[in-house]
């Protein structure tokens, strides 16, 4: 039997192809930076970077006050002491958005925050250091104070307070961001700022979903005897979506032939197929009947919930054209789906992503006394009590209400048997 740990490594190693692919130019595409994608915001959130971007202007692009106060020449204000102030007549008001004015040496511009310093200045005085600490009154104009304002100052400004600098965010001709960056909020902001309208981006990994099971109907279709709700599908493309993936999702009658010529019309459209059930011991295995001729590998592994799995390259002969697509087959059970889900792909998917692969992890007590099989793996379901201990929930992997309403994976590792209340064990938190 494999263990856990052996068959991530597999999964790891079947994708790397994946991964090397997103990154090749052909497949990147141009989508606009603050043009929507109908409800779900800009059409490049959440997309990650396919090529550096570089800063096409100096951010700021011209030195700008960092305060409202007044532009001063710092050499104008050495020796400025409480009880021998300096005391400056009062130039015109520069303000955001206006053109960059001249400064008389000598004298004091009001500036406000995001205005321009004026040609000559080289320090800001904050309004509440100045006396008085407010702005003269302005006339009509709402540049020019009476003739006769002035302001006092009583102690030096360093030459470059609160200027902000050309460029000191980043400079025309530097990286603006790297390749592989996911494009979140302050990504766009940066890049908008920057005057960058479009980017190329890495095009997301294709996964063809299947769910396999003659009971399955539709999540809105009425129940006959012995039917149930495909529950994977949803879960499962949701769970692949959120890790950055395009998913096409199919549902595969109970019957070997049908899966695998539906799998050779489809597959070779898609970097990744996923499937779901069929893969145990049962009279009508169907994706191990369709699949393991083709060369994917079925194996157990010492996990529970998540023990049968399979993994390989199927080869579609009947297509002509032989390209190997990689399938991951996960157990049919709910919760050992979802399970399988957050060991063997969710990590590596999340990666391609740019996303941060793994859950925030905790070692953490137990409320109560566990057992779990010797000889296994096992992940279960768990909630945090009052103390912040773990309650764990029952191991069955039917129980996916009870997975629903869970905060964390509880990790029981091999060679974990009884395990008294108080013991420490590891959790991924899985409340975000
Ligand atoms: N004799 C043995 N029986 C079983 C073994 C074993 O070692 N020996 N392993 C058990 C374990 S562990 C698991 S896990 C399951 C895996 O079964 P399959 O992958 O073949 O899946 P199915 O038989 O198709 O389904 C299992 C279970 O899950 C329900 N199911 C399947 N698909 C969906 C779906 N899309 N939505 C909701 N529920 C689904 C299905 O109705 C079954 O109840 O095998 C054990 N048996
Ligand atoms: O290995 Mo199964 O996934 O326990 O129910």
């Amino acid at each position: 039997m494999r263990t856990f740990a052996e068959h991530q490594h597999a999964v790891r190693e079947l994708l790397a192809p994946i991964r090397a692919s997103l990154g090749e130019p052909a497949g990147f595409e141009r989508v606009t930076v603050a043009g929507h994608d109908g409800s779900r915001g800009p059409a490049a959130l959440g997309r990650v970077l396919g090529l550096d971007v570089v800063a096409p202007i100096d951010l700021p692009a011209f030195a700008n006050s960092q305060m409202d106060g007044y532009a001063v020449i710092a050499a104008d204000l050495v020796g400025a002491a409480p009880g021998t102030p300096v005391v400056l007549p009062v130039g015109a008001v520069t303000a955001a958005g206006d053109h960059v004015a001249h400064h008389a040496p000598g004298t004091a511009t009001p500036v406000m925050t995001g205005a321009p310093i004026p040609l000559g200045a080289d320090a800001v005085v904050p309004i509440e250091a100045a006396d008085p600490p407010r702005f003269p009154e302005l006339g009509a104009d709402r540049r020019t104070a009476a003739a006769e304002a002035v302001v006092a100052f009583d102690r030096p400004a360093p030459a470059g307070a609160f200027v902000r600098g050309v460029g000191t965010d980043v400079a025309r001709g530097e990286r603006l961001l790297p390749a592989g960056i996911r494009l979140g909020p302050a990504q766009l902001g940066a890049l908008a700022a920057a005057g960058v309208t479009t980017v190329s981006v890495r095009r997301p990994v294709s996964v063809l979903l299947v769910s396999t099971g003659h009971e399955l109907r539709a999540p809105d279709a009425s129940l006959d005897s012995g039917q149930i709700h495909d529950a994977n599908t949803t879960m499962l493309a949701a769970a692949l979506r959120e890790s950055g993936a395009r998913v096409r999702e199919a549902i595969s009658p109970d019957d070997t032939a049908a899966l695998t010529s539906m799998l050779a019309a489809s597959a070779r459209h898609v970097d990744l197929v996923v499937t779901t059930g069929g893969v145990s011991a049962g009279a009508f295995e169907v994706v191990r009947e369709a699949l393991a001729p083709l060369g994917v590998e079925f194996a157990k592994v010492a996990l529970q919930p998540g023990g049968p799995q399979g993994l390989g390259l199927a080869r579609f002969p009947a297509t002509g054209d032989d390209i190997p697509v990689p399938v991951v087959a996960f157990p049919g059970n709910p919760v050992s789906a979802l399970v399988s889900f957050e060991l063997f792909l969710r990590p590596v998917l999340r990666a391609f992503a740019g996303l941060a692969p793994d859950r925030p992890r905790a070692r953490l007590r137990l409320a109560h006394d566990v057992t779990s099989p010797l000889d296994k793996h096992q992940v279960r379901r768990g909630v945090l009590d009052g103390a912040g201990d773990v309650e764990v929930g029952a191991p069955s992997s039917h129980l996916l209400h009870a997975y629903a309403n869970a905060t964390v994976l509880v990790h029981l590792p091999v060679g974990v048997g009884d395990l008294p209340a108080g013991a420490h064990v590891d959790v991924w938190r899985i409340d975000d």
